[in-house]
């Protein structure tokens, strides 16, 4: 059989992520965040103006303050300064609130297009990328890792950039006020964005550790629960879980540690704030007691430090939580660099003989194909050519390469060396929508898709109707199924399926191939659950459907395939044999040994 990433061992998460030990894991630049940035830039721009008129508003609040203090010492009435004072308050809240909703709305916005981008990429992977890779790992970078951007734009880097302008603001006026004392702010100040850059691309790492952690846990995850009833059914409920805790423990531990490193940086703006204000107090003072100063001037320059110091916090917090997210941008981006199927068909094309399509040709031709999913060669030179309209058998042991071949048929693979032909051209020269639109294709494992009987069923055929549906389901013997629930083909079939019988499962899989009535149908192995009345059932209706119709069939049972037009027997990746049943027994000593089996001679 050919292995998907939800039924193969490697898919399902036995082996590690790729890239997850230390720092050899993905990394993302500051510079591959800013198009996401860019892309709300309009948005952002008024988060800025607004982050201006803020600043504007705040710095004018120390500014009145002094104002307020000159005038209670000279005596005079205050009221018209109390109403600014008052109208500056309200007005920077009522900034401060929508500047905040923008934000949050723009947060969102920004993981969504990293979500959409990496789930329309991720479904066009090619299908090997799905033969190394874990499904709970997958899904958890466009669950988890993208989460981690939003704090870029909530916590950080916008309001960092406002609060950039309230950092030069107040400086300036600290510089008009005191230039000695801002001197010596400046050099405790220097001193803690020192520290803090220093640290802070140890989050980075931590982060993106702690990302590759989740992902483990969402592969154990998925790998658990999607073989719930093995798990329970080998008493190893208690290992399994042991196993997905101590992954949750690797991913707290990461936690655990991005927590300590942040904890380093976020009390440095603190200590600042303090050493500043100490600083200034003393040295204030003195100059207040000489003379060089006034008392109002010492206010406001402490109202002004204040005022740096929380947007130095800001800033702080802002190289946090890029950090962070640069940390999950590496694991997003490494799949939204991955190439996707079909990126290189050119190439393949341009080295593909040239065919044209010829009505005689036969539908599917295989010329000397050579294969192997990676070192290991599956498929050794196999040749043969199923007829139009015609009935091909393949069969052969397990493992022989059979499922392989209709997989190469299908583009999921391309051979290593010779042709696949369909009618007469190099599938490699055809354009895959195309090729596969032709093409009706029941996998070995049936899949059924979580979803209604009608979701199933209009997968590849969205515009078929009910009445449709209803009939396909009826020529495949599943009829009784649709009666079953009142909702009818609005009926649930569950995860995977599970609603339904093995034998149900493959009929509805085959029913949904047969309402695409394609000109070629691929079937592995699609009968081999069903039971005697229900296999003569369905083999009716694919006889039916069958009819001007190229049909190509893997059977272990050779009871189902014996009447077919041609045979293909292979073995370890070649072809032994082909003919029709009688021509086989007489020349081919492992199909009749097959056959033996199988009490057919
Ligand atoms: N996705 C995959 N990645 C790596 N190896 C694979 C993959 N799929 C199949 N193989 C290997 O290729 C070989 C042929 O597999 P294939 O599924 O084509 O055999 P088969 O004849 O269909 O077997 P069966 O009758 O048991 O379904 C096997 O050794 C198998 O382990």
């Amino acid at each position: 059989m050919t292995r998907t990433s939800s039924s193969s061992p490697r898919g399902r998460g036995f082996g590690r992520s790729r890239g997850g030990a230390a720092d050899d894991g993905p990394r993302a630049r500051f510079s591959q965040l800013l198009p996401y940035l860019f892309e709300h830039k309009k948005v952002l721009g008024v988060v800025v103006v607004l982050s201006i008129v803020g600043a504007a508003a705040s710095l004018a609040q120390p500014l009145l303050v002094s104002q307020v203090i000159t005038v209670v010492q000279e005596g005079r009435a205050l009221d018209m300064l109390v109403w600014a004072l008052v109208a500056l308050v309200v007005v920077s809240g009522l900034i401060s609130g929508f500047q905040h909703y923008l934000l949050q709305r723009t947060g969102t916005s920004v993981v969504l297009s990293a979500r959409r981008q990496l789930v329309h990429r991720m479904l066009r992977l090619p299908i090997s990328e799905f033969d190394t890779r874990r499904t709970g790992d997958l899904v958890s970078r466009v669950g988890s890792d993208t989460t981690l951007l939003y704090a870029v734009i909530t916590q950080g880097l916008v309001d960092a950039i406002g609060g950039s302008l309230i950092f030069v603001g107040a400086l300036i006026a600290m510089l008009i006020i005191d230039p000695v004392l801002l001197g010596l702010t400046v050099l405790v100040i220097a001193v803690s964005v020192v520290t803090v850059v220093a640290i802070s691309g140890k989050v980075r790492v931590a982060s993106r550790r702690q990302q590759e952690k989740v992902g483990d846990l969402a592969a154990a995850v998925e790998r658990s629960i999607s073989a719930i009833r093995t798990v329970r059914a080998s008493n190893a409920t208690e290992r399994e879980t042991e196993a997905v805790e101590a992954d949750a423990r690797g991913a707290w531990e990461m936690g655990v540690k991005v927590a300590k490193i942040s904890a380093l940086v976020v009390p440095i703006a603190g200590i600042a704030l303090q050493v500043s204000l100490l600083v200034v107090l003393g040295v204030g003072g003195f100059r207040v007691a000489s003379g060089a100063i006034t008392i109002a001037s010492l206010v406001s320059f402490i109202l002004f430090l204040f005022m740096m110091i929380m947007p130095l916090g800001q800033a702080f917090g802002a190289i946090n939580s890029v950090n962070q997210a640069l940390g999950a941008l590496g694991r997003i981006q490494e799949v939204i660099d991955l190439p996707i199927e079909g990126q290189d068909d050119a190439a393949l094309a341009a080295k593909a003989a040239p065919g044209s399509a010829s009505p005689g040709a036969p539908a599917i031709e295989f010329d000397d194909v050579h294969f192997g999913y990676g070192a290991d060669s599956v498929l050794h030179g196999v040749s043969f050519a199923a007829p139009r309209g015609g009935r091909t058998a393949i069969v052969g042991p397990s493992g022989a390469g059979k499922s392989t071949m209709l997989a190469l048929i299908e583009r999921f693979y391309d051979p290593t060396a010779g042709a696949v032909r369909f009618g007469g051209v190099d599938v490699r020269r055809l354009d895959r929508v195309e090729l596969r639109s032709q093409i009706g294709y029941v996998e070995q494992d049936a899949p059924v898709l979580a979803g209604t009987l009608r979701q199933n069923l209009l997968l590849a055929t969205p515009d078929a109707t009910d009445e449709q549906c209803i009939r396909v389901l009826h020529e495949v013997n599943l009829g009784e199924v649709l009666n079953r629930s009142p909702e009818g083909l609005d009926a649930a079939v569950g995860e995977d399926g599970v609603m339904l019988s093995g034998g149900e499962r493959q009929r509805l899989a085959i029913a949904r191939a047969l309402l695409a009535a394609p000109p070629v149908l691929l079937l592995d192995e699609s009968t081999s659950s069903l039971d005697g009345m229900n296999e003569q059932m369905l083999r009716e209706a694919i006889d039916a459907v069958a009819e001007n119709r190229t049909l190509i069939v893997i059977a272990h049972r050779l009871s189902t395939v014996v009447d077919s037009d041609q045979i293909v027997v292979v073995d370890h990746g070649r072809v032994v044999g082909v003919g029709t049943h009688s021509e086989l027994v007489a020349s081919t000593p492992l199909y009749r040994e097959l056959a033996k089996h199988q009490l057919l001679v």
